[in-house]
């Protein structure tokens, strides 16, 4: 299985290779299009398994078109057909809680444009309903499950499967997470990226998902109170364990 990992900034990215490195094989692929291909890893199949995985990881940048930029222009630029079999999107996150608490991990089962849309007096206006298009992608079904399985056996680790927002601006108010998690309430992460990613994925008919490290608590923004380290070392984790995953026949 090929599959395209897609981060924000090099930090996360150079933790989701770390986590791939223990079972890389070999180095380190060229830039892509002018963007940040922080690493490549080419693994030892297991026995018995017949398929070698490839994944790249990429630093696309902070934000939904950034991110779909990014995604679009590494599957266009890929030689194979499929491009990649998968794509994830990638990185640390707000937690909603008591959902997600700071150090724990939300893999997608949807990825949600919480923000596409329009105000009025009556509330907000969801992209569908002003009649262009969609503002949320429904991740591979059986495989977020199978994500958020695997990292949830883990005893060092805590996952959930449920709904991830896709915000151009970071919440950072009480106000602004009540009306989030109204019309959310499932909703266990934020993040900037997720959906342009996945609007990249599903132009190139590609399966996307989506894995968040939680970083901060949504809420009143207290930027001194955010664990990046911490969710960097839960990313690094995650995929140290969530390789055999790309192994399975798809
Ligand atoms: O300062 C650092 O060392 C550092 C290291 C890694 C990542 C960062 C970022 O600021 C990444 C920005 C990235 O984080 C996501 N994020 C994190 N928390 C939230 C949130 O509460 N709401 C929305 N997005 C969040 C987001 O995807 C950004 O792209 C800094």
């Amino acid at each position: 299985m090929r599959v395209l990992v897609v981060t924000a900034v090099a930090a996360e990215a150079d933790s989701v290779a770390a986590g791939l490195a223990r079972y890389a094989a070999s180095g380190v692929r060229e830039l892509t299009g002018g963007y940040e291909i922080a690493g490549h890893a080419q693994y030892t199949p297991r026995p018995g398994s017949v398929q070698i995985p490839v994944v790249d990881v990429l630093a696309g940048g902070v934000g939904p078109v950034a991110a779909a930029v990014a995604t679009a222009t590494a599957l266009a630029s890929s030689p194979y057909d499929p491009p990649y079999h998968l794509v994830i999107s990638a990185g640390i996150g707000g937690g909603f809680q008591p959902h997600a608490p700071v150090g724990s991990l939300v893999v997608a089962d949807s990825i949600v444009a919480a923000d596409l849309g329009a105000q009025s007096p009556e509330g907000y206006v969801p992209v569908e309903e002003l009649g262009f298009g969609r503002g949320t992608h429904q991740p591979a079904a059986g495989l977020s499950a199978r994500l958020a399985e695997v990292l949830d056996a883990d005893p060092r680790i805590r996952a959930v499967l449920a709904p991830v927002l896709t915000v151009s601006t970071v919440t950072g108010t009480a106000a602004r997470t009540a009306e989030l998690t109204g019309r959310h309430p499932r909703a266990a992460a934020e993040a900037m990226e997720g959906f342009g990613v996945a609007e990249a994925a599903a132009a190139h008919s590609v399966p996307c998902a989506e894995i968040r490290a939680v970083s901060n608590a949504v809420g009143p923004r207290d930027r001194d109170s955010w664990q990046i380290g911490r969710a960097l070392d839960a990313l690094r984790y995650a995929f140290t364990l969530l390789t055999p995953v790309f192994e399975e026949p798809s």
